[in-house]
């Protein structure tokens, strides 16, 4: 097992709780889904599994030791908010090896080797000499997501990856999450609003509601039922036939 929460529990002001007694496991290679309705603790869990926030009760491990002593483990891909940075994509990259340099030392060839690997990796070596302030949004995601990799992290957490993404690179982005855990075993914890993305990437799912949470298998927690229940909205399940392998997805009746 690499992740473990065992009951963390989490409030800002003691009379609102917001995460209570998450208790959950994460393989190598495994992705988990955060999911809940907006305001829930989302993005707080999140912060708590890093150590930004620090459990009220309860602890966070990743392979036995602390995750907010775990620096080096883990890649943090915020969302991609615009901000006004001066840099290349490169060298925006290349900062994800910071935690590996001395204080104030400077990057070297293998960390600009490292770094030329991940843009490869996420397919944007195209504009590794771009200015971070001329991206778009989908562009400026990947090199968040870039920027994670070259840290060589055990666990990547993702907060809503694909959010502000059009269509077509939701899909890049999420086969990309995929491809890094099934095949760099690279375990990853990623809050989304999009059941069927949970269903189509993520092998677990933690769906969270006022003080309560239900955490497992996602086929097993993504029921028409438990959607209804945590996010007041009434679907159907379709199956369809994509080679040799079905494929379930969400369908929403309420504008029917
Ligand atoms: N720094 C803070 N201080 C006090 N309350 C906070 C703070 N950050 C978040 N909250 C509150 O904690 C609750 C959970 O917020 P969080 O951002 O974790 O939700 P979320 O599920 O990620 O939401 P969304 O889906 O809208 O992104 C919300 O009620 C929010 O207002």
């Amino acid at each position: 097992m690499l992740l473990r929460v065992e009951k963390g529990s989490f409030y800002y002001t003691s009379d609102t709780p917001i995460l209570q007694d998450i208790t959950l496991s994460l393989e190598k290679g495994e992705v988990i889904a955060v999911m809940g309705p907006n305001g829930i603790g989302k993005t707080t869990f999140l912060k708590c599994l890093m150590g930004i926030y620090k459990w009220k009760s309860g602890h966070s491990l990743i392979d036995g030791k602390d995750t907010g002593n775990a620096r080096k483990q883990i890649g943090y891909v915020p969302q991609a908010h615009r901000f006004s940075f001066p840099y290349s994509v490169r060298d925006m990259v290349v900062f994800g090896r910071a935690k590996y340099l001395p204080a104030f030392a400077s990057p070297g060839e293998k960390d600009y080797a490292f770094a030329d690997r991940a843009l490869e990796e996420v397919g944007i070596s195209a504009i590794r000499d771009k200015s971070c302030n001329q991206l778009s949004g989908g562009q400026l995601q990947m090199v968040l997501l870039a920027r994670a990799l070259v840290g060589e992290p055990q666990l990547l957490i993702l907060d809503e990856p694909e959010s502000h993404l059009d269509f077509g690179n939701q899909i890049t982005i999420l086969k990309i999450i995929k491809r890094l855990a099934k095949e760099k075993g690279i375990a990853c914890v990623m809050n989304t609003h999009y059941p069927n993305h949970a269903l189509n990437i993520a092998d677990k799912t933690l769906l969270l509601k006022g003080n309560k949470f239900l955490v497992g298998k996602t086929d097993q927690i993504l029921t028409k039922e438990n959607i209804r229940e945590y996010f007041g909205v009434d679907s159907i399940i379709v199956t369809a036939q994509k080679d040799d392998r079905e494929i379930n997805a969400f369908v929403l009746t309420d504008l029917i």
